[in-house]
């Protein structure tokens, strides 16, 4: 599916194609910005070139309308839908929806909420419409990912009767955020559920955002686009008493104050200038005034940094994003300047010389920094993208809930074990057959001995294997007395020994492991569940007032396997589930994963 992507910022249009299927492949890149005096800037990548410039178009409706000859002149066509960034969904919009005009409408509405953006998302929506009038427009959410914020950081304190209004903390750059923390884990290699990151979004708007675990946990960002840190043309927090002091004491009214928050204060106000290129400029030849919003920029942001490490309990990762975060070596070193005392320190030559072509994410920190600092692009666009295909190709089916098997203490055994319990030559006899294709349970049983105990009448699975590997479960090994650790199967190098006792003698091997819990499943059933071979899943069993969520399950796929999620008997007594039981996914940020990595 072709879609092509709109981001109305409030000062810059961005403009994306995606070919979105099993992998998104970006095909047409476009930015316009910096307008003023009738053009712009503007980049555009496609069909492996780059073209940078100015051109004469002078806001961002006039962008847009030139865009149809724009993608025409790069051969870009057959699009099938249009994504739009819009930044504020409200309580109404939690998630991607597809555009109607009782929606549009919707969002018109919450512009007082937004005002720089909702307005010029919209417009983004309405000259599509004119220019692609067949086609689907759908809306994805800035505020969408913040769904998780608790009351705690979503609450503000003022009175019940503006908090029943509507007041609270949404948050937005969502997308962003989102992407960001996604490249993050897959940069470090650790999954999102066991990472505490902050993301530092610094473009036109900034925002800082808690990603615990994966989601959202609090943003700078509040009610509207307008809280938290300085921005281009945004003051950020300010004392609330400004507001009857600025009308008492110079007759301001509200909406002129408002007006001047959005769009007179920030780095504007400070230094004359919204762009951070012309303020760094300016301080570096001296300005004090430049200097001075400089610090104030990096001073904010980094006690948000401090603020989130603390509302969190810790921190994994900072990650800088957005133009002023991607671009700005000396902005990222001002921030991390004070975060030594929390274990952050920046490796200064790497932090001049990030690169970030093809979606690199590299790492900035210093040898031995307890924090990592790490740069990338942000892809609201790609996020956008694949949200919009989404919303208008739902995936087929899953085949939840996935049937949960209960492995009971058993044992694979070798050719040499065999003839050692069972005498020469002797062949097991298959009694009952396994779900997976191939394999049984034996008629045989036998005992396993160790330094404290005996285990009698384990199972034996056949067919038999080249080496022999014993499962039990942690209760098993107390009884025995042998430490095992837990292992996938076949990874058996280092495993202790355990005396294995049959009918004609005893067999002493190594091998003895606590199965790794996994879920065998086919090519088939792994591309409708989104599951790739070796990736690890959480996965939630049991019911109301047992039931658990078993994280880090490997899948296994093989070609010929049923779906089917093996626990050992401690995890099945955990989580109150008897001989079978049935489990669901847990839906993991980590489905979407990172774009293809080929340059355009
Ligand atoms: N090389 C650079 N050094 C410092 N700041 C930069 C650099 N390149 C871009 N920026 C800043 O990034 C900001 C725009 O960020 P961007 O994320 O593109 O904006 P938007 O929020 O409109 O999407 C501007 O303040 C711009 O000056
Ligand atoms: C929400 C917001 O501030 O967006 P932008 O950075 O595009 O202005
Ligand atoms: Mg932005």
């Amino acid at each position: 599916m072709k879609i092509l992507v709109l981001n109305c910022g409030s000062s810059s249009l961005k403009v994306g194609v995606f070919d979105v299927g099993q992998t998104t492949t970006e095909v047409f890149k476009a930015s316009y910005e910096r307008f003023e005096a009738g053009s712009c800037s503007y980049t555009i990548r496609s069909g492996g070139k780059t073209e940078t410039g100015k051109i004469a178009l002078g806001d961002i409706a006039a962008a847009l309308r030139a865009l149809p000859h724009i993608l025409a002149d790069n051969r870009i066509t057959d699009i099938d839908a249009i994504g739009h960034r819009v930044v504020h969904g409200g309580e109404r919009f939690r998630t991607t929806t597809v555009l109607d005009e009782p929606k549009i409408a919707a969002i018109e509405a919450l512009t007082p909420l937004a005002p720089l953006h909702n307005p010029a998302n919209l417009l983004a929506v309405r000259v599509a419409q004119e220019v692609w009038p067949s086609l689907p427009q759908v809306a994805v959410f800035d505020t969408a990912f913040h769904g998780t914020i608790p009351p705690r950081a979503t609450t503000y304190a003022v009175p019940k009767a503006w908090r029943d209004a509507g007041l609270r903390r949404f948050g937005f750059h969502g997308s962003s955020h989102k992407y960001v923390a996604i490249r993050a884990a897959e940069e470090i290699g650790v999954p999102l559920r066991d990472l505490h990151l902050v993301s530092v979004h610094l473009g036109n708007g900034a925002s800082v955002c808690a990603i615990s675990r994966g989601e959202s946990l609090d943003t700078s960002m509040g009610m509207t686009p307008l809280e938290g840190l300085v921005m281009g043309t945004r003051s950020g927090d300010v004392d609330p008493g400004l507001f009857g002091f600025l009308s008492r004491q110079l007759g301001l009214s509200i909406d002129q104050i408002e007006d001047a928050l959005y769009s007179d204060s920030g780095l504007l106000a400070l230094a004359n200038s919204s762009d951070m290129r012309s303020v760094e400029d300016r301080a570096a030849k001296g300005d004090a005034d430049a200097q001075l919003a400089i610090e104030i920029y990096a001073y904010r942001t980094r006690k948000y940094i401090g603020a989130y490490a603390a509302a969190m309990g810790g921190l994994d990762a900072v990650i800088f994003t957005g133009g002023i975060g991607e671009n700005s070596p000396s902005m990222r070193r001002r921030i991390c300047d004070g975060l030594e005392f929390m274990g952050l320190r920046l490796d200064h030559d790497r932090n001049q010389s990030v690169e970030l072509a093809n979606h690199a994410a590299p790492q900035i920190q210093a040898y031995g920094s307890k924090v990592r600092v790490i740069v990338t692009e942000t892809a609201e666009q790609l996020m956008i993208a694949r949200e919009t295909a989404a919303a208008l190709a739902p995936m087929a089916p899953v085949p939840q809930p996935i049937p949960v098997a209960v492995s009971a203490r058993h044992a694979h055994l070798s050719r040499p074990a065999i003839e050692a319990l069972f005498g020469a030559g002797y062949q097991l006899t298959p009694a009952v057959p396994l779900r997976q294709p191939g394999q049984w349970a034996a008629a045989e049983r036998i005992t396993l001995e160790g330094p404290k105990g005996r285990l009698e009448r384990v199972a034996i699975l056949g067919p038999e294997r080249s080496r022999t590997q014993i499962e039990i479960s942690r209760t098993d090994g107390f009884e025995l007395g042998i430490d095992a650790p837990v292992r996938d199967s076949g990874k058996l190098e280092g495993t202790p020994t355990v005396r294995l006792i049959g009918p004609a003698g005893s067999f002493d091997t190594d091998g003895l492991i606590v199965a790794a819990r996994h879920i065998h499943t086919n090519p088939a059933d792994a591309r409708r569940l989104g599951l790739v071979d070796g990736m690890l899943v959480d996965v939630h069993i049991g019911d109301q007032e047992r039931g658990l969520v078993f994280g880090k399950t490997l899948i296994r796929i093989g070609a010929n396997a049923v779906t089917e999620m093996h626990i050992d008997t401690d995890e099945a007594n955990a989580a109150d589930i008897r001989a079978n039981g049935e489990g669901s996914l847990v839906p993991d940020l980590r489905a979407i994963a990172v774009p293809n990595k080929e340059p355009l």
